[in-house]
């Protein structure tokens, strides 16, 4: 039975790509059963459909509409998750904070994709924090890393970090283009190591 992950995404979807084509050539030694999003308009639920993925759209505004929490949300969303029963889940570009209620459902079995070194931009728009840092000549490198995922947001151990150089020529979107690169192939080699790390 091959090993079967759920993404979970909340825009454009370039790495869940990068997954469904590993799936496809079998370089990627898992199933993609579902791909998940809280943004209505992501355009990766367009990707996973032309790939015959099922989809499944949950919005935190739904919820909060109704009066209801952030972690009756993530309850909801875990359950639903779970009647699938995955292996691992893999968080590309999914913009929302997990709860510890969501995480005790799936121990151990959630990474993450990150476009920064460990400890150096947790949390959301590290790539242009980078660039800034970069800017004022505090670095001259950043990252990216694949983690697991914990209640800390980006603390979780990583699975795997390459190092990127920023270049005096580089502009926001040169640097963004690079970043990129090496997240569509780190996080195919991720889901290949947590496996391969599960099977002894
Ligand atoms: N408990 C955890 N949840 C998540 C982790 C994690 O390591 N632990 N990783 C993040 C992904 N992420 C960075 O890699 C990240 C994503 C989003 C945010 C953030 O500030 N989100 C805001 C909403 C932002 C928006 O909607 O544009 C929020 O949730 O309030 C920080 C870090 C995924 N979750
Ligand atoms: N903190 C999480 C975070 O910043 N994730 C980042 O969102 C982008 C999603 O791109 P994609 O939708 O094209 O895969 C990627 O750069 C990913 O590293």
């Amino acid at each position: 039975m091959s090993n079967s992950i759920i993404v979970l995404i909340s825009g454009n979807g370039s790495n869940l790509q990068a997954l469904i084509d590993a799936a496809k050539d079998s370089t990627l030694n898992a199933t993609i059963t579902l791909v998940v999003s809280n943004k209505k308009s992501a355009y990766g639920l367009v990707r996973a459909a032309e790939a015959g993925i099922p989809t499944l759209v949950l919005t935190l505004k739904e919820y909060i509409d109704i009066g209801k929490s952030r972690v009756d949300y993530d309850i909801a969303l875990a359950k639903k998750i779970k009647e699938l029963n995955p292996d691992l889940l893999v968080l590309a570009g999914w913009m929302h904070i997990l709860s510890k209620e969501f995480i005790d459902y799936f121990p151990e079995q959630i990474i993450n994709l990150h476009p920064a070194l460990p400890g150096q931009f947790d949390g959301a728009h590290a790539i242009e924090r980078a660039y800034e840092a970069f800017k004022r000549g505090e670095i001259t490198e950043t990252g990216v890393m694949v983690h697991k995922v914990i209640p800390e947001v980006d603390k979780g151990e990583p699975l795997l970090v390459e190092r990127v150089p920023i270049l005096e020529s580089d502009t926001l979107e040169d640097l963004e283009a690079r970043i990129h690169s090496v997240e569509h192939r780190l996080i195919v080699q991720a889901v290949i190591k947590f496996f391969k790390l599960v099977a002894f």
